[in-house]
């Protein structure tokens, strides 16, 4: 059965966990996945409308969880799952392989009809390194992946145009406009504001104040393979399946600004809530 044999409406109850995916590569299963799990958002989200925003939200997560959760099961029963949408199996602190996946990245612009900016993400760590990322728009038809990433950038440094949270955007977001003369770009979703550095729509994206390793790992692991500088706002590099998943802050951005950035960054020190210092 393929997984676009699940067309259910309403009840969304098959979940496609028969496809042919178990000579696929980890990074063809990442892509297959989160292309997969997209197709269902669009059906939910079209099936369901906008009328009960809660109903939505919560449908969306919870049916795109179940589907990367039960494919992962059964085609890589050895591996362990870090999901947004379960309960943190403590076994994968012992595990070489573990999948850091956030079933819907976005999940308020995903209830906001016409909008684009949100993501499904899958990574694979492996050993204390990201090996796979895919970060699937699927508004916008799109995945990309570690194995496959695009080098669209554009090579004007002059006026760099800064995305941030559309709705939580934080303090450093205003400091760095200033200081580096940047426009600030609004957008909802870590991997759509990645994806857009990474598609050259953006140059920098900046957070802080809070997040978990699923928001980041698989818009890093393709923002690392496309030649992207990746690090915390004080430059240490951003560790993934750690005991705590809080992953609070991060930079990405074309190595173009990379020093720039991080002077900013750095002048200050940066508390967990993003509060300048006393
Ligand atoms: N201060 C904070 N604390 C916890 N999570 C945060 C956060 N700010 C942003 N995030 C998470 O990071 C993702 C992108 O947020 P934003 O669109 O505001 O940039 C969202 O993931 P989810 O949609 O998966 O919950 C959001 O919940
Ligand atoms: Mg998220």
């Amino acid at each position: 059965m393929s997984t676009d044999d699940i067309r259910r409406p309403a009840t969304f109850s098959t979940v496609p966990v028969d496809i042919a995916t178990d000579e696929l590569s980890d990074a063809a299963l990442a892509r297959r996945l989160a292309t997969d799990a997209g197709k269902l958002l669009l059906r939910i989200r079209a099936e369901l409308g906008f009328a009960e925003t809660a109903t939505l939200r919560e449908t969306g997560d919870a049916r795109s969880h179940q589907l990367l959760a039960r494919a992962l099961g059964r085609h890589r029963p050895d591996d362990v799952v870090l999901s947004e949408e379960a309960a943190d199996d403590p076994a994968r602190l012992g595990a070489d392989r573990v999948w850091i996946v956030d079933p819907l990245d976005g999940t308020r612009e995903f209830s906001e009809p016409g909008r684009t900016d949100w993501a499904v993400h899958v990574a694979l760590w492996e050993r204390g390194e990201l090996t796979v990322g895919v970060v699937a728009l699927p508004a916008l038809d799109l995945a990309l992946s570690s194995a496959d990433p695009p080098r669209e950038r554009r090579a004007d440094t002059t006026a760099p145009r800064l995305v941030a949270s559309r709705t939580r955007s934080p303090r450093i977001v205003t400091e760095a406009a200033e200081a580096l003369s940047a426009t600030i770009v609004p957008m909802g979703s870590a991997g759509a504001k990645v994806a857009a550095v990474i598609r050259g729509e953006a140059d920098i994206y900046l957070h802080e104040g809070g997040q978990y390793e699923w928001d980041s790992a698989a818009p890093v692991a393709v923002a690392r393979a496309a030649g992207l500088h990746t690090s915390r706002l004080d430059g240490s590099p951003l560790r993934y399946n750690q005991p705590d998943p809080y992953l609070p802050d991060l930079i990405v951005c074309d190595p173009a600004y990379t020093e720039r950035v991080l002077a900013v960054t750095r002048a200050r020190s940066v508390g967990a809530d993003g509060a300048a210092p006393a």
